[in-house]
């Protein structure tokens, strides 16, 4: 029994949660009352019993009727509660059980009794057999875990309650681009070039306003005052990527010693290559320098690529370099000369992701190189820049250079707590989800996220169908589907690297479909060969684990099945958004058991999934596919039972 509630916000994420929580205490609650109101039936058919007997019976004497009933007392024969059971210890067992039972039910027990019991008494009155004997349904005393505890709404600081609101329709709310003439013109050639004549809304919104916060060089702004920290929300394949890379560009043209000065950090080796590539792309003839170090080629090698030692000391090599979290403080502990002290931008995309990173404690110590000279007794610390702080006219006197995060996901949190253990400073939220329109410092409705149009946008093009199935035929519906929407390019994701095997065994054995998987089965090396392998056209079916769920773009991906349901809201949104990728259709079909089904839609339904279509495969449809699918279970057989002789050798 709780005494005292305290009530925390927990941040949106917890609300899914809490949704199944009470999920689960209303369904507790209804078997509870079913279960009182079978006993209240089974008691009341007793005392009928009881009546009818008696009445059948010539009147015996008090005394007799005492004797009668006391050996069986003392045999206690009958299961307890049964109507066999003696009276008083049935009454007490159901005492206990109440008690055991939790006490939230029992005022609701009470009033399913009373609906049973039939008319209420006139006051005064006692009902015939209640003189002397205990009440059925002792009142409880106490009881304080019988009031629910009210909902907790997230209190919001107004930088996340109020963002910039960002259009979310990558096809319509296009900004050509002379209409942001702020940037360099060699860029708009650039990107002209790749094919980009508008910008994105993501990128109309958040160029701008980088380029303006660069707009004093490499040192602070107007007034002394550090620019502000930028958290972008925006749905997958809204052009993210760019709404950083041009600005960071534009930022760095004027350097004149190469430096460190732009990290991007992200969570896999994959995601890092690609946003290199982006890089390298709008670098490439400008003496500015891109360096990757995830882990890929060895630490020597990349020490090579980020710093020379020479007669006067180490050179550094790359003005922007784009890493995985652990092998970043592996230069940051072990590469001599690698110097984070000019660091001006820190990229963090796929931030929410990055925050479930952070035990790693990357990020401080990402912060401590790049301000090394905190509290040392430096004749020249007048000089060194400092973390952001209170602006005096001390502190605005001496040329400083800021260090201004920029977070990007399509799955941000709106959770304070979380965000607060990046340190960021005067954050500014760019997000495509309206604005909640709750001054800051007051209480907003959880709910409102949903009224809003869904915690997370998505594509528009994207359109969602959930397939119902059984477990033994999921794999059957997958190549039903596959076979029948004839999509060139499809990606199918499975919750492990066991499924994906099995998955992709089976489908070869099948035939019919150019298949391959995507997992930690396979080396960095592998694994880049596999992409580009599907990028080409040369795979038409790609299984894989999570790890190309999030940030992968691969142009043309038709087709995303979640072969195994996503067991969180953020994963669903990061599969599906591999496919409708800059303003194109695309479609997702999740495969789901009975089970799963209710709570799946429910937590699709509380995101804001605009219209999930149910897509049934009757078994007329799958039956063609039968004689072979057998056969290609038993190759699937033979096949690991095969690899489980060469694991064991
Ligand atoms: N302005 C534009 N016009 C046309 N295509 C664009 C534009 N900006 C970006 N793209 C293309 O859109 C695709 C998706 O961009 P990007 O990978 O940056 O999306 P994202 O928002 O980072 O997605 P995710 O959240 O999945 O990582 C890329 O192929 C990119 O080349």
């Amino acid at each position: 029994m709780a005494l005292f509630h305290v009530a925390r916000y927990a941040g949106p994420e917890a609300a899914g949660a809490e949704a199944e929580a009470d999920g689960r205490a209303r369904a507790l609650l209804e078997r509870l009352q079913s279960r009182a109101r079978e006993r209240q039936r089974q008691r009341q058919q007793q005392s009928r019993q009881q009546e009818a007997e008696a009445a059948a019976r010539t009147e015996p004497a008090p005394g007799k009727r005492r004797r009668r009933r006391r050996p069986r007392r003392c045999k206690g024969g009958g299961a307890p509660g049964s109507p066999q059971a003696p009276r008083s210890k049935r009454r007490r067992e159901d005492g206990e059980e109440a008690g055991a039972e939790s006490s939230e039910e029992a005022p609701r027990e009470g009033s399913v009794d009373a609906e049973a019991a039939g008319p209420p008494e006139a006051p005064g009155e006692q009902p015939p057999d209640a003189a002397g004997a205990p009440p059925a349904h002792p009142l409880l005393l106490g009881g304080f875990g019988r009031s629910r505890a009210p909902k907790v709404q997230p209190f919001l600081p107004t930088w996340l309650a109020e963002p910039s609101c960002v259009g979310k329709n990558v096809t319509e709310d296009l900004v050509p681009l002379e209409d942001i003439p702020e940037v360099h013109p060699d860029l708009q050639r650039k990107l002209r070039a790749h094919g980009i004549s508008s910008y994105f809304p993501v990128q109309a919104a958040v160029i701008p306003a980088l380029l303006e916060s660069a707009a004093h060089g490499f040192l602070v702004g107007r007034g002394g005052y550090q620019p502000r920290d930028l958290c972008v929300s925006a749905p997958t394949g809204s052009g993210k990527t760019l709404a950083f890379v041009i600005p960071v560009v534009q930022a760095l043209l004027q350097r004149a010693v190469c430096q460190v000065r732009a990290l991007v950090v992200l969570p896999t080796k994959e995601l890092a290559q690609q946003v290199s590539k982006v890089f390298h792309a709008y670098t490439d003839t400008t003496p500015l320098r891109v360096a990757l170090v995830t882990g890929q080629k060895s630490l020597a090698k990349e020490q090579e690529s980020l710093v020379r030692e020479t007669v006067d000391g180490f050179r550094c090599l790359a003005d922007i370099v784009v890493a995985t979290p652990g092998r970043l403080v592996d230069h940051v502990d072990q590469t001599p000369g690698f110097s984070l002290q000019h660091l001006r931008f820190l990229v963090i995309d796929e931030a929410d992701r990055m925050i479930d990173s952070m035990h790693q404690s990357w990020l401080p110590r990402v912060v401590a190189a790049a301000f090394p000279g905190e509290g040392a007794k430096d004749p020249f610390a007048l000089l060194q820049r400092r973390r952001p702080q209170v602006v005096t006219a001390a502190s605005t006197c001496c040329p400083q250079m800021p260090l201004q995060k920029l977070l990007f996901s399509a799955t941000l949190t709106q959770n304070p707590e979380k965000l607060q253990q990046l340190g960021l400073h005067q954050p500014w939220l760019f997000s495509t989800r309206a604005a909640r329109g709750a001054p800051a410092g007051t209480n907003v409705d959880a709910d409102a996220d949903a009224d809003a149009g869904g915690k997370y946008t998505f594509p528009a093009g994207l359109s969602h169908h959930y397939v119902p199935c059984r477990l033994r035929s999921k794999p059957l519906v997958v190549l039903h589907l596959i076979l029948h929407l004839g999509c060139s390019r499809i990606l199918c994701f499975t919750n492990s690297r066991e499924n994906s095997h099995r998955l992709f065994l089976l489908v070869q054995a099948f035939g019919d479909v150019t298949v391959a998987e995507f997992s930690s089965r396979y080396g960095p090396g592998q694994r880049k060969g596999i992409l580009k392998q599907f990028e080409q056209g040369k795979i038409q079916l790609l299984i894989s684990t999570d790890a190309t769920a999030r940030g992968i773009d691969v142009q043309g991906v038709q087709l995303v099945v979640n072969y195994d349901a996503p067991q969180y809201l953020r994963t669903y949104v990061h599969r599906v958004g591999r496919t409708a990728r800059a303003g194109k259709t695309g479609q997702a079909f999740t495969l789901l058991l009975k089970v799963q089904e209710r709570r799946f839609l429910r937590m699709l339904a509380e995101a804001g999934v605009p219209q999930l279509e149910r897509h049934d495969t009757p078994g007329e449809l799958l039956q063609p596919l039968v004689p072979r699918y057998e056969e290609a279970l038993s190759q699937l057989e033979r096949a690991v039972q095969e690899e489980s002789r060469q694991k064991a050798a």
